[in-house]
């Protein structure tokens, strides 16, 4: 039986995700992106991954998503800020179909929720770029995490086929009861490191080895971590160990925050450290340092829209 996957948000982690499972004979993969070039290239050419791996598949790219059939599974790869309007176009392609978020942050799964019937929450290490049309680098390896997101779960056997296509397509991915250890894992590590990239225009490994700029992550660390505590969230790995490997697998990679800044694209600021000192207000825990990220990061988008002067 083939399997029909859309994923919705075609860029840097959408074409990753998307060229891999194009690789086995039993599954059909559909995407959907607003960049008519790439989608263009996509259906000329096939996608084509390069850096940690040197393939093309062939992958079904549409700027439409009335131009993609009904499918089994979704996942969604946009950034934060367009999840609603993306899926929301997606809604008979994702009519019966079990919708996974491999986005950063917190609150996509929530939209999902609205959207779709039902719902994977997902957590991904692996990162890249795309860099031209029809090409993405890979830049690191590394696990995904999949679980039911309540209160619009997906079935278990849908989680564990989603899981299982991915390893199989050479993406590691591990099958939850619970994902949401994962995702804190990721949240926490983003959010104190992400902006101070973004601020920086340093990469990951850079941001991590300075002893100043490391002292601010491990600051930001432990004020998510209280955030974590009050709400009886366990992550499941220590932060430090997870910053350890970002400067191993993800030295030189410039954190999809840092693309945003010199894009000059709205960053997912909101939906890292202003997740987290959302939830940090409902849980009664104080986030100066968190809600610093967000005003700094904020005023650099402001800056932006300032005329320039010479
Ligand atoms: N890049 C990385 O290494 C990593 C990224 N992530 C997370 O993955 C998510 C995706 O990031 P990333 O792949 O870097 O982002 P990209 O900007 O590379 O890709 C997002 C794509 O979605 C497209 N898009 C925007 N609006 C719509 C829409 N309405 N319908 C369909 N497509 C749309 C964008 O087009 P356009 O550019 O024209 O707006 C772009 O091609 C984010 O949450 C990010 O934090 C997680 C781990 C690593
Ligand atoms: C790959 C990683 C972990 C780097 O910070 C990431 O999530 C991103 O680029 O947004």
């Amino acid at each position: 039986m083939t399997v029909r996957v859309c994923v919705v948000g075609c860029g840097a982690i959408g074409s990753l995700y998307a060229a891999h499972l194009a690789t086995l004979d039993d599954v059909e993969v559909w995407a959907v992106d607003v960049s008519a070039p790439h989608v263009a290239a996509i259906e000329a050419h096939g996608l084509r991954v390069t850096g940690r791996a040197d393939f093309t598949a062939p992958v079904h790219a549409r700027t439409d998503a009335a131009d993609v059939p009904p499918c089994d599974l979704g996942i969604v790869a946009t950034k934060a800020a367009h999840t609603r309007d993306a899926v929301a176009a997606c809604a008979t392609v994702f009519a019966d179909a079990a919708v996974a978020s491999v986005q950063n942050g917190l609150g996509n799964e929530e939209v999902l929720a609205e959207l779709v019937p039902r719902v994977i929450r997902g957590t991904i290490l692996p990162a890249g770029a795309v860099t031209e049309p029809g090409v993405v680098r890979f830049d690191a390896q590394g696990d995904t995490w999949l679980g039911p997101f309540e209160p619009a779960p997906a079935a278990t056997e849908e989680v564990a086929l989603l899981a299982s296509l991915l390893t199989r397509a050479g993406l590691r991915t591990h099958a939850l009861a619970d994902a949401r250890g994962p995702q804190w894992d990721k949240v926490v590590f983003n959010s104190a490191t992400s902006p101070l990239a973004a601020l920086t225009g340093l990469p990951v490994g850079p941001v991590c080895e300075d002893p100043a700029l490391r002292a601010q992550v491990d600051a930001l660390v432990a004020e998510a971590l209280q955030v974590c505590a009050a709400l009886g969230i366990a992550t499941s790995a220590d932060p430090a160990a997870l910053v350890a490997e970002a400067i191993e697998v993800a030295h030189d990679h410039r954190p999809s925050m840092l693309q945003d800044v010199l894009a000059r694209r709205p960053t997912e600021i909101d939906w890292l450290n202003g997740g987290i000192a959302a939830q940090g207000r409902l849980a009664g825990v104080p986030t100066p340092r968190h809600d610093a990220m967000v005003a700094l990061v904020r005023g650099l988008e402001r800056s932006w829209s300032l005329p320039q002067e010479h």
